[in-house]
Protein backbone atom coordinates (compact mmCIF):
# COMPACT_ATOMS: atom_id res chain seq x y z
CA UNK A 1 0.00 0.00 0.00
CA UNK A 2 1.11 3.45 -1.05
CA UNK A 3 1.80 5.33 2.45
CA UNK A 4 2.66 8.83 2.45
CA UNK A 5 3.75 10.90 5.35
CA UNK A 6 3.67 14.90 5.64
CA UNK A 7 6.92 15.31 6.84
CA UNK A 8 7.12 19.31 7.73
CA UNK A 9 7.84 21.50 10.40
CA UNK A 10 4.36 23.18 10.43
CA UNK A 11 2.57 20.26 10.64
CA UNK A 12 4.68 18.32 13.14
CA UNK A 13 3.96 21.63 15.14
CA UNK A 14 0.63 21.84 14.57
CA UNK A 15 0.33 17.83 15.40
CA UNK A 16 2.43 18.65 18.92
CA UNK A 17 -0.66 20.95 19.49
CA UNK A 18 -3.02 18.22 18.73
CA UNK A 19 -1.28 15.65 21.01
CA UNK A 20 -1.10 18.17 24.27
CA UNK A 21 -3.71 17.72 26.58
CA UNK A 22 -3.70 20.96 27.54
CA UNK A 23 -5.26 21.92 24.15
CA UNK A 24 -9.02 23.15 24.93
CA UNK A 25 -11.38 21.98 22.01
CA UNK A 26 -11.28 24.86 20.38
CA UNK A 27 -7.25 25.07 20.00
CA UNK A 28 -7.44 21.16 19.25
CA UNK A 29 -10.24 21.76 16.40
CA UNK A 30 -8.36 24.83 14.86
CA UNK A 31 -5.10 22.91 14.88
CA UNK A 32 -6.94 19.82 13.11
CA UNK A 33 -8.21 22.39 10.62
CA UNK A 34 -4.93 23.80 9.77
CA UNK A 35 -3.32 20.27 9.54
CA UNK A 36 -5.85 18.85 7.09
CA UNK A 37 -4.95 21.65 4.91
CA UNK A 38 -1.32 20.46 4.67
CA UNK A 39 -2.67 16.54 4.54
CA UNK A 40 -5.13 17.61 1.78
CA UNK A 41 -2.30 19.30 -0.10
CA UNK A 42 -0.75 16.77 -0.42
CA UNK A 43 -2.98 13.81 -0.74
CA UNK A 44 -3.85 15.70 -4.39
CA UNK A 45 -0.50 16.50 -5.31
CA UNK A 46 -0.97 13.89 -7.87
CA UNK A 47 -4.35 13.74 -8.94
CA UNK A 48 -5.50 14.11 -12.98
CA UNK A 49 -5.61 17.68 -13.85
CA UNK A 50 -7.48 18.82 -17.04
CA UNK A 51 -6.55 22.26 -19.09
CA UNK A 52 -8.65 24.94 -20.12
CA UNK A 53 -8.96 28.03 -21.68
CA UNK A 54 -8.71 31.05 -19.22
CA UNK A 55 -9.25 34.78 -19.82
CA UNK A 56 -6.45 36.93 -17.84
CA UNK A 57 -8.11 40.49 -18.12
CA UNK A 58 -4.43 40.65 -20.55
CA UNK A 59 -4.66 37.37 -22.29
CA UNK A 60 -5.72 33.74 -23.16
CA UNK A 61 -4.09 31.16 -21.48
CA UNK A 62 -4.57 27.84 -20.75
CA UNK A 63 -5.68 27.08 -16.97
CA UNK A 64 -6.17 23.87 -15.19
CA UNK A 65 -8.50 21.99 -13.02
CA UNK A 66 -8.95 18.64 -11.59
CA UNK A 67 -10.57 16.17 -14.06
CA UNK A 68 -12.51 14.07 -11.66
CA UNK A 69 -13.95 15.74 -8.67
CA UNK A 70 -13.27 13.85 -5.68
CA UNK A 71 -16.13 12.73 -3.09
CA UNK A 72 -15.48 13.65 0.40
CA UNK A 73 -16.09 11.08 2.98
CA UNK A 74 -15.62 12.54 6.62
CA UNK A 75 -16.34 9.26 9.63
CA UNK A 76 -18.00 10.80 12.08
CA UNK A 77 -18.31 12.20 14.79
CA UNK A 78 -13.82 12.81 14.22
CA UNK A 79 -13.99 13.01 10.89
CA UNK A 80 -16.46 16.52 10.57
CA UNK A 81 -13.24 18.71 12.12
CA UNK A 82 -11.54 18.38 8.63
CA UNK A 83 -14.24 18.54 5.91
CA UNK A 84 -14.91 22.03 6.18
CA UNK A 85 -11.09 22.50 5.18
CA UNK A 86 -11.02 19.66 2.89
CA UNK A 87 -14.14 21.11 1.10
CA UNK A 88 -12.99 24.76 0.77
CA UNK A 89 -9.53 23.51 -0.83
CA UNK A 90 -11.36 21.52 -3.19
CA UNK A 91 -15.12 23.76 -4.11
CA UNK A 92 -15.50 21.26 -6.72
CA UNK A 93 -15.78 18.22 -4.26
CA UNK A 94 -18.88 16.50 -2.91
CA UNK A 95 -19.55 15.08 0.41
CA UNK A 96 -20.76 12.00 1.55
CA UNK A 97 -21.01 11.14 5.27
CA UNK A 98 -20.35 7.52 7.43
CA UNK A 99 -20.95 7.84 11.18
CA UNK A 100 -19.23 4.89 13.30
CA UNK A 101 -18.43 5.00 17.24
CA UNK A 102 -15.98 2.02 18.48
CA UNK A 103 -17.79 -0.27 21.14
CA UNK A 104 -15.66 0.57 24.22
CA UNK A 105 -15.71 -3.22 25.24
CA UNK A 106 -15.06 -4.82 21.85
CA UNK A 107 -12.95 -1.94 19.96
CA UNK A 108 -15.09 -2.54 16.93
CA UNK A 109 -16.68 -0.32 14.76
CA UNK A 110 -20.66 0.40 15.29
CA UNK A 111 -22.01 1.96 12.14
CA UNK A 112 -24.92 4.49 13.10
CA UNK A 113 -25.09 6.45 9.39
CA UNK A 114 -24.58 5.62 5.61
CA UNK A 115 -24.88 8.32 3.45
CA UNK A 116 -23.47 8.15 0.01
CA UNK A 117 -23.42 7.84 -3.49
CA UNK A 118 -25.07 4.59 -4.86
CA UNK A 119 -22.07 4.62 -7.99
CA UNK A 120 -18.91 5.59 -7.38
CA UNK A 121 -17.09 4.52 -9.94
CA UNK A 122 -14.40 6.91 -11.82
CA UNK A 123 -14.64 9.08 -8.64
CA UNK A 124 -11.65 9.50 -6.44
CA UNK A 125 -12.60 9.17 -2.67
CA UNK A 126 -11.13 10.67 0.34
CA UNK A 127 -11.90 9.35 3.19
CA UNK A 128 -11.37 11.67 6.60
CA UNK A 129 -10.43 10.13 9.84
CA UNK A 130 -8.10 12.20 12.40
CA UNK A 131 -7.50 8.87 13.99
CA UNK A 132 -6.10 5.19 12.57
CA UNK A 133 -6.12 2.78 15.57
CA UNK A 134 -7.28 -0.82 15.01
CA UNK A 135 -7.82 -0.16 11.35
CA UNK A 136 -11.49 -1.57 12.25
CA UNK A 137 -13.43 1.77 11.32
CA UNK A 138 -11.57 2.40 8.33
CA UNK A 139 -11.63 -0.72 7.03
CA UNK A 140 -15.57 -0.81 7.34
CA UNK A 141 -15.80 2.64 6.08
CA UNK A 142 -13.62 1.63 2.32
CA UNK A 143 -16.05 -1.75 2.61
CA UNK A 144 -18.57 0.31 1.72
CA UNK A 145 -17.30 2.68 -1.32
CA UNK A 146 -16.05 -0.19 -2.68
CA UNK A 147 -19.16 -2.11 -2.40
CA UNK A 148 -20.38 1.14 -4.29
CA UNK A 149 -17.58 0.54 -6.88
CA UNK A 150 -14.93 2.90 -5.47
CA UNK A 151 -11.83 2.01 -7.01
CA UNK A 152 -9.44 4.93 -6.08
CA UNK A 153 -9.55 6.02 -2.02
CA UNK A 154 -7.76 7.73 0.10
CA UNK A 155 -7.51 7.34 3.35
CA UNK A 156 -6.59 11.12 5.34
CA UNK A 157 -5.51 10.37 8.49
CA UNK A 158 -3.82 12.57 11.28
CA UNK A 159 -2.28 9.81 13.81
CA UNK A 160 -2.01 6.34 12.98
CA UNK A 161 -0.66 3.02 14.84
CA UNK A 162 0.96 0.20 13.22
CA UNK A 163 -2.07 -1.79 13.89
CA UNK A 164 -4.36 0.18 11.90
CA UNK A 165 -1.63 0.51 8.63
CA UNK A 166 -1.66 -3.21 8.97
CA UNK A 167 -4.82 -3.66 8.77
CA UNK A 168 -5.34 -1.50 5.37
CA UNK A 169 -2.67 -3.37 4.05
CA UNK A 170 -4.10 -6.71 4.57
CA UNK A 171 -7.59 -5.46 3.38
CA UNK A 172 -6.43 -6.08 -0.11
CA UNK A 173 -8.58 -3.08 -0.84
CA UNK A 174 -7.48 0.05 -3.58
CA UNK A 175 -6.50 2.35 -0.90
CA UNK A 176 -3.37 4.91 -0.28
CA UNK A 177 -2.61 6.41 3.25
CA UNK A 178 -2.51 9.63 3.73
CA UNK A 179 -0.70 10.97 7.11
CA UNK A 180 1.08 13.07 9.51
CA UNK A 181 2.11 10.41 11.78
CA UNK A 182 2.60 6.40 12.35
CA UNK A 183 3.35 5.99 16.37
CA UNK A 184 4.34 3.54 18.75
CA UNK A 185 1.30 1.28 19.10
CA UNK A 186 -2.22 1.15 20.93
CA UNK A 187 -2.72 0.75 24.68
CA UNK A 188 -5.18 -2.10 26.51
CA UNK A 189 -7.98 0.29 25.80
CA UNK A 190 -6.69 0.50 21.80
CA UNK A 191 -6.07 3.66 22.04
CA UNK A 192 -3.37 5.01 19.94
CA UNK A 193 0.27 5.64 21.82
CA UNK A 194 1.19 8.62 22.78
CA UNK A 195 -1.64 9.86 20.11
CA UNK A 196 -3.68 12.52 21.18
CA UNK A 197 -6.73 10.95 23.12
CA UNK A 198 -10.06 10.77 21.74
CA UNK A 199 -10.57 12.84 19.16
CA UNK A 200 -14.39 12.94 18.53
CA UNK A 201 -14.28 13.99 22.48
CA UNK A 202 -11.36 16.62 22.19
CA UNK A 203 -13.46 18.54 19.43
CA UNK A 204 -16.59 18.19 20.84
CA UNK A 205 -17.12 16.71 24.30
CA UNK A 206 -18.52 13.18 24.99
CA UNK A 207 -20.75 11.25 22.68
CA UNK A 208 -24.34 10.18 23.85
CA UNK A 209 -24.52 6.75 21.80
O1 LIG B 1 -9.13 2.33 14.01
P1 LIG B 1 -10.19 2.14 15.04
O2 LIG B 1 -9.76 1.22 16.16
O3 LIG B 1 -11.50 1.73 14.46
O4 LIG B 1 -10.38 3.54 15.78
C1 LIG B 1 -10.47 4.72 15.07
C2 LIG B 1 -11.84 5.31 15.19
O5 LIG B 1 -12.07 5.75 16.54
C3 LIG B 1 -12.46 7.13 16.53
O6 LIG B 1 -13.83 7.28 16.45
P2 LIG B 1 -14.77 6.93 17.70
O7 LIG B 1 -15.27 5.53 17.59
O8 LIG B 1 -14.09 7.32 18.96
O9 LIG B 1 -16.01 7.87 17.45
P3 LIG B 1 -16.10 9.48 17.57
O10 LIG B 1 -15.39 10.03 16.37
O11 LIG B 1 -17.55 9.75 17.56
O12 LIG B 1 -15.45 9.90 18.86
C4 LIG B 1 -11.76 7.65 15.31
O13 LIG B 1 -12.26 8.88 14.88
C5 LIG B 1 -11.93 6.54 14.31
O14 LIG B 1 -13.15 6.59 13.61
O1 LIG C 1 -6.37 6.82 20.14
C1 LIG C 1 -7.51 6.77 19.63
C2 LIG C 1 -8.05 5.57 19.14
C3 LIG C 1 -9.28 5.59 18.57
N1 LIG C 1 -9.98 6.75 18.52
C4 LIG C 1 -9.47 7.91 18.99
O2 LIG C 1 -10.12 8.96 18.92
N2 LIG C 1 -8.25 7.88 19.55
MG1 LIG D 1 -14.18 9.02 19.84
Amino acid sequence: METQLVDHPLAAALLTTMRDARSDNPTFRSALRQLTQMLIYEAIRDAEIEDFDVQTPVATTRGVRLAKPPLLVPVLRAGLGMVEQASSLIPQSQVGFVGMARDEQTHEPVPYLESLPDDLSGIPVYVLDPMLATGGSMVHTIELLVARGATDITAVCVVTAPQGVAALENSGFPVRLVAAAVDEGLNEDAFIVPGLGDAGDRQFGPRWI
